[in-house]
């Protein structure tokens, strides 16, 4: 894979705030900006956009300049093959869903088309919508429709700020598979800002941390769960995520065996084919440790691991990160448990888990 497609190098005061990034992107597969509120998540995908003329640097797509200061190139958002899709999802309410995807589809001329109109409609699921106005879509519909209309036009680059953000959680839930299948099958980089830890585990290959407009750290999104500088690999949402591949279904008892690099995971019955690779997402507070192999015990999964990393975690806790094979874990213990197990890095351990969430 191109990991440096998309180059964004960006700098932009205005009052307190100032953006100064400078990143090198995937080619494909979504790259998620996540950061505390004001960090300038929205301000970097602005820059990408095209919206923010007074910033310094340089974006540049696959070789194609759309912007670099030093030379005075500047190409306005509409030079720019990208689709943009916001929190609220913005039809035009006067056209059906049909006129408004038919109005993303004739913004780029028939010869420039990587999108079908065939393929734009089945990935998002809305076939069946066309003849309907945007007042009669759910809130989950109207997202649909905005990243279908987005993607018809054939864009080069899929930004997205926060589109789940003003839905409930059965209509989250609702979207998620049809953002899933966009990074499976869409070979165009996607840029997705969120506040939500869960939209991360599930969807970004790559993640970039924002601070105060500042990169704080940038990589794939599996390792940066799991590092203990970082804010994200504490408290109680901490967890890991396992790249494992289905092995066996035990229909009988409504399983499904994986395996990971470092060991084995049974998770609730999938649908995913045999070989097939599944994300799952493991919390830290789901995890417990013990030195010995426990055997009279209800928990299915149960790894042989080596302690790597341990840090304070709050009041009385310990964040234990383990490794298992090339796989990182991490299990969110008392410290008073830790004391009397004399954890230390180096230390093997079994992680008992209590509980999974499969992502994919
Ligand atoms: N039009 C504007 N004029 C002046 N300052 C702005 C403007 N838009 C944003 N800002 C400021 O720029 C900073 C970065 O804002 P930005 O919207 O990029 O952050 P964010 O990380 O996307 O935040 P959120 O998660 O709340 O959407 C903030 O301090 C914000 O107040």
């Amino acid at each position: 894979m191109n990991t440096n497609a998309l180059q964004l190098q960006a700098r932009l005061t205005r009052d307190s705030f100032t953006l100064d990034i400078d990143l090198a992107l995937p080619g494909h597969g979504v790259t998620a900006l996540f950061g505390p509120s004001g960090s300038g998540k929205t301000t970097a995908l602005r820059v990408l956009a095209g919206l923010e003329p007074g910033a310094m640097g340089r974006v540049c797509l696959q070789g194609e300049v759309w912007q670099d200061s030093t030379q005075g190139i500047y190409k306005p958002v509409h030079q720019r093959a990208l689709g943009y899709v916001f929190q609220e999802a913005s039809l035009f309410e006067h056209l059906n869903v049909q006129a408004n995807l038919r109005y993303g589809f004739q913004r780029t001329p028939a010869a420039q088309r990587t999108q079908s109109w065939d393929n734009t409609l089945e990935l998002l699921g809305i076939s069946h919508l066309l003849k309907r106005w945007p007042h009669e879509l759910s809130g989950g519909e109207r997202q649909r429709v905005a990243i279908a209309r987005a993607l018809a036009t054939s864009p080069r680059l899929l930004l997205l700020d926060e589109p789940l953000a003003a839905l409930d959680a059965p209509r989250k839930a609702e979207i998620l598979p049809y953002l899933e299948r966009l990074q499976a099958e869409l070979q165009l980089p996607v840029i997705y800002v969120t506040h939500a830890i869960d939209e991360v585990a599930r969807l970004a290959e790559h993640l970039v941390l924002l601070d105060r407009g500042r990169v704080t750290a940038f990589g794939p999104t599996a390792e940066l769960l799991t590092r203990l500088d970082l804010p994200l690999a504490h408290g109680d949402t901490a967890g890991a995520v396992l790249c494992c591949k289905v092995v066996f279904h035990d229909d009988q008892d409504h399983l499904t065996q994986t395996h990971f690099a470092g060991g084995e995971l049974t998770v609730p019955r999938q649908h995913t084919g045999i070989g097939q690779p599944l994300r799952v997402r493991v919390a830290a507070r789901d995890v417990s440790l013990t030195l010995q192999r426990q055997t009279d015990t209800s928990i299915l999964n149960i790894i042989a691991c080596t302690v790597h990393t341990m840090s304070p975690d709050g009041p009385g806790h310990v964040m234990v990160v383990l490794h298992a094979g090339d796989t990182s874990l991490m299990a969110r213990i008392t410290a008073r448990s830790s004391r009397s197990l004399a954890l230390e890095p180096g230390k093997a351990v079994f992680a008992q888990i209590k509980g999974v969430a499969v992502l994919e």
